[in-house]
């Protein structure tokens, strides 16, 4: 390609992100576009391409991200280039929307015709003001009957300030809307504007491990060029690297000569070193190296803690293996070795939350075929001792004696919660449960509000956002953010289990709730750990004052004698979920407890608020 006709090409580049809400349509959507623009025919159209995780699939979720190069022709005649980049629509990531939209001119927002603006509609389009993206509204799912496109219109203009008269209608679902949106991006969303002449710069949004390619890296390029043969150097530690291969996805991978300003696509350099590669850095030319890196994503810091222990104690390293190819493209994933009296060697991992920590531990299991056993997770605390030393503990169990401590800090959220005014109560009710402290309501239109509180993040991340929406017939959308440390009365509580305390069964809970959560956690292991030989006896404790006790009867039975007589499929059943129930078991001590009893501190939360 000769100098002219790439810069003729850097104008017909565009690149943009689709944002929403979950469950606004965005899938849909990008779905629509890659089948009017013949990236992909219905027919190879596996139900929703850009969603490629299995899991992602089956939970209906957007969680990586993803580039597709698609070309489309124009009304005008001309044909364009567009970089649609995916991104994630939970509360989890948004720290993955802000690293998508970073290589992006504009976006699309989606926003649901029936359901109108919400939490993560706010927090997403405010991500994409911060980074200057020219805004085009989108109102799908217009075929619904229950679709108000002009109060949402109106939603759009008040609640989020842009202008909204030229809001596109559509319906992914039927095709509607769908060219319109093609010609928006072409007329409204800037061409790339870096400098094709100038040394290469490339942000690294994304990266893989290939057992054959090594690292491949999903780039944005900035300025520049970078071609097969070229070396390129890594900004962030000066490592060099021969370009093996470049190219775009369409979806599936295509090989190219080269990549220009403005492209959106992959390279691969024979890169092992997993520990090299960061998402956020900047490739540039070894030969010719850009002077200053591009500035990267700001760092992420996880919210909850979690212990991850194989079950075959000989799989440590094949776990930490895997942690480190996760981490590849999953920034936000941290982890050091722990290790556990009760569980042995692992790996303390923080996540951004609980729906991210799920995914992690699904992807450990299937595609590293690790069998595992999960703590509970935590929040992180500021300990003040008394000695004058200030801590911070991810880990419940290490939380030193009472009497050591001086103060307890604990992270803090503003919570917004939107939802239909019907509902306020119920909302309140659950903040005011979960220790809110009421900031303020504001009317959002006639129909909506939205409720702020204070909450601790430790009472949200468990299932606080289950019961707002089970309460509110699943109307209410949830946003936070952290604003900061303070303190709290709270105490470690310990179980113990036929006497020993289990440290990965300890918690941090606050005083006025821990009766009650000594009892209900006591009461759930009992359910869980099944009979052994001996007795079980199973105490919760604070310091050394008993709070709760029960007990595991000895075995007597086989399990088969609860069937009834001669059902042979009952019968099969039954055991293949004891056998499969065995395989998470760990034995802590002299007592085998199954993976279930480690999450009992989870259904403890839900428990108490259930008698309420
Ligand atoms: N009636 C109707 N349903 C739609 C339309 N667009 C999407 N849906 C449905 O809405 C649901 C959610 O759509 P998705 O495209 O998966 O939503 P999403 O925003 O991508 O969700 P995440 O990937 O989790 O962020 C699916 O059941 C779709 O079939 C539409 O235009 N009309």
């Amino acid at each position: 390609m000769d100098q002219e006709t790439m810069r003729d090409r850097q104008q017909h580049i565009r690149n943009f992100s689709i944002v929403a809400h979950i469950d606004h349509g965005k899938s849909t959507l990008a779905d629509r576009i890659l089948e009017m623009t013949d990236t992909i025919s219905e027919r190879e159209m596996q139900a929703q391409v850009l969603d490629d995780m299995d899991l992602e699939r089956e939970r209906g979720i957007t969680i990586k991200l993803n580039a597709v190069e698609l070309h489309y022709t124009a009304k005008n005649g001309e044909t364009y280039i567009f970089h649609l980049i995916d991104t994630p629509g939970h509360v989890d990531f948004s720290y993955e929307v802000s690293r998508s939209l970073a290589a992006c001119e504009g976006a699309l927002l989606v926003v649901d015709a029936a359901q109108g603006v919400e939490a993560q509609t706010l927090a997403n389009v405010y991500l994409a003001l911060d980074d200057d993206l020219e805004i085009i509204p989108v109102i799908n799912k217009i075929d619904l009957p229950s679709a108000q496109p002009d109060v949402v219109k109106e939603e759009i203009e008040e609640m989020i300030g842009l202008d909204a008269s030229d809001a596109i209608l559509a319906s992914a679902k039927s095709g509607i809307g769908i060219e319109e949106i093609l010609e928006r991006i072409v007329t409204d969303v800037p061409a790339p504007s870096g400098d094709l002449d100038a040394p290469l710069k490339a942000l690294i949004f994304d990266s893989v491990y290939d057992s054959y390619r090594g690292v491949v890296l999903n780039v944005r390029i900035v300025d520049g060029t970078v071609k097969v043969g070229d070396e390129i150097e890594l900004m962030s530690n000066g490592k060099k690297f021969e370009v093996t291969e470049v190219g775009v996805m369409s979806p599936k991978a295509v090989k190219r000569d080269m990549l220009m300003v403005g492209d959106v696509g992959y390279i691969t350099a024979a890169i092992k070193t997993i520990q090299d590669t960061h998402v956020g850095d900047t490739v540039t030319s070894a030969a010719h190296p850009a002077e200053e890196a591009l500035e990267g994503y700001r760092k992420i810091t996880p919210m909850v803690y979690s212990g991850l222990f194989p079950v075959d104690n000989a799989k440590f390293n094949d776990l930490r293996e895997a942690l480190e190819r996760l981490q590849l493209n999953d920034a936000a994933l941290e982890f050091e070795p722990e290790t556990s009296q009760a569980l042995g060697f692992g790996f303390r991992c923080g996540f951004l939350g609980l729906l991210h920590m799920d995914v992690v531990q699904e992807r450990l299991e299937r595609e590293f075929n690790l069998d595992l056993i999960m703590t509970a997770p935590s929040v992180d605390y500021e300990v003040d001792l008394t000695d004058g030393t200030q801590i911070t503990i991810d880990n419940p169990s290490e939380m030193p004696e009472a009497s050591a401590v001086k103060d307890i800090r604990e992270p803090f959220v503003k919570a917004s919660i939107m939802v239909p005014n019907d509902y306020v109560g119920a909302v309140m009710e659950i903040a005011q449960r979960k220790r809110g402290e009421f900031v303020t309501m504001d009317y959002l239109d006639k129909y909506r509000v939205n409720v702020i509180y204070n909450l601790p993040l430790s009472e949200i991340i468990y299932d606080f956002f289950d019961d707002l929406k089970s309460s509110t017939k699943g109307y209410a959308s949830l946003d936070y953010e952290v604003t900061g440390y303070r303190s709290s009365d709270l105490v470690k509580m310990d179980i113990l289990l036929n006497g020993d305390a289990v440290d990965a069964l300890s918690s941090i809970v606050h005083k006025d709730f821990a009766f009650e959560r000594g009892k209900a956690i006591v009461a759930r292991l009992k359910e869980t750990i099944p009979r052994q030989q001996f007795e079980v006896p199973i105490q919760a404790a604070i310091g050394n004052k008993i709070i709760a006790r029960s007990t595991v009867k000895a075995y007597r039975k086989n399990v088969l004698a609860k069937c009834y007589g001669g059902d042979v499929t009952r019968k099969r059943k039954l055991l293949e979920k004891q056998k499969a129930g065995k395989k998470r078991m760990k034995a802590v001590g002299s007592v085998e407890v199954p993976q279930e009893a480690f999450m009992s501190l989870l259904d403890m939360n839900s428990e108490d608020t259930k008698g309420k």
